[in-house]
């Protein structure tokens, strides 16, 4: 039992796969893997810090990151949000407790899950009312691609767009390997979104397809793994993208999957031949594994970007995902990896104080 003036939320955020083959920073699937935050305000606490935020994670999941407020992903987003709502920090000591299930680097969309949680909780603990749409460009601020973001934050299979702003988005950068150039939440810092930055459509996706994702045992940091992409495509390969993209918002919405038009629509030429050399296994993976050989097999890509690997099959899930995990171990003395079989979620990000009572609806 808690005391009456003390209450309690729990924030739910699902892991996301960006790009799905050819979308690049377009596409993006939610899976059955949480950021899970429990915020429990207590005005009579004693302030620990000048934010009223302290932080605790009980998982191993994500050692090495930061418990200060004005350092850690999820409150320095959250104080992002509070500033441009001429806040310092959270109205009353708020203690988060932290479950990170979304493994770090790999490509499964923890940072993007990360800044999600910082929106909503502002939102919720200051009260601010913000819409689906503001929450998602207070995100496109710091996680500078859509992807990953309106997925985790509206659920399902989702396409995404960022308008043509005519300024650049230059918020702390949220990807690990950036420098950071001020803290969130100093004043002078403060550079309020423009409205309607971000715009998504939620697409059909066959509940008969599931996820294995093959998770090696080491972290690629997203800014890392942008680095290495050129500056320009040649029109063959851009049109390759473009048919295949168009091909793959319906065929996976499909009831019953066709796995040869899902594979070939999920292949790419934008960014996985670039990332191939910081993912063994991914070039084996994706010349030995088809539809043919691989009963269930629908496709296979990059998730984000990388090193997980993606499969989205039909069927036979712990055979696909055996056959990746020997493929990625067999590349490089020492390398071990393992595979997730997770279902395609509708929900996005959940938010519901301790008695149940629903206070983010992502739709
Ligand atoms: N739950 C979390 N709490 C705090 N920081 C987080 C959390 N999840 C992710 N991050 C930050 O995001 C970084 C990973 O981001 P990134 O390189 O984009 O990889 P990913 O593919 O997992 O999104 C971490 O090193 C950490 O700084
Ligand atoms: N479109 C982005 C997606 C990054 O996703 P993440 O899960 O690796 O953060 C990219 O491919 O760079």
């Amino acid at each position: 039992m808690v005391a009456s003036n003390v209450k309690a939320f729990e924030i739910k955020v699902p892991a996301t796969s960006a790009n799905i083959g050819p979308g690049y920073d377009v596409m993006g699937l939610s899976l059955s893997l949480f950021l899970l935050i429990k915020a429990t305000v207590d005005p009579s606490a004693e302030q620990t810090h000048p934010t009223n935020i302290a932080i605790s994670y009980d998982d191993i999941n994500s050692s090495g990151v930061s418990l200060d407020p004005t350092k850690n992903l999820i409150t320095k987003t959250a104080l992002y949000v509070l500033s441009c709502n001429g806040l310092k920090g959270l109205p009353s000591p708020t203690h988060l407790h932290i479950s990170n299930n979304i493994p770090l680097g790999r490509g499964l969309g923890s940072s993007g899950a990360a800044v999600v949680a910082g929106v909503v909780l502002a939102n919720v603990l200051a009260g601010l009312g913000l819409s689906v749409q503001r929450q998602l460009d207070y995100c496109l601020m710091i996680e500078h691609h859509p992807d990953n973001v309106a997925a985790a934050l509206v659920g399902g299979f989702v396409a995404s767009y960022l308008t043509d702003v005519d300024r650049p988005l230059s918020i702390p950068a949220s990807e690990s390997g950036k420098p950071q150039e001020k803290s969130a939440g100093d004043a002078d810092s403060v550079q309020q979104p423009p409205v309607g930055i971000g715009h998504y459509l939620k697409l059909g996706c066959s509940k008969k397809i599931k996820a294995v994702a093959l998770i090696p045992h080491f972290e690629l940091a997203t800014s890392k793994a942008r680095g290495v992409l050129p500056p320009s495509y040649t029109t063959k390969d851009v049109v390759f993208n473009l048919q295949r993209l168009a091909v793959l918002t319906t065929a996976l919405g499909q009831e019953t999957p066709d796995p040869w038009l899902i594979y070939h629509a999920m292949e790419d030429k934008i960014h996985q031949p670039y990332r191939q050399n910081l993912v063994p296994g991914l070039p084996e993976i994706l010349e030995s594994m088809d539809p043919s050989n691989t009963p269930g097999l629908l496709g296979i890509c990059l998730s984000g970007a990388g090193p997980t690997i993606l499969a989205l099959a039909s069927d036979n899930f712990d055979a696909i995902g055996n056959r990746m995990k020997e493929l990625v171990e067999k590349q490089k003395e020492g390398l071990t990896a393992s595979f997730k079989v997770l279902d395609i979620i509708q929900d996005g990000v959940q938010c519901k104080s301790i008695d149940s009572v629903s206070l983010n609806s992502s739709l």
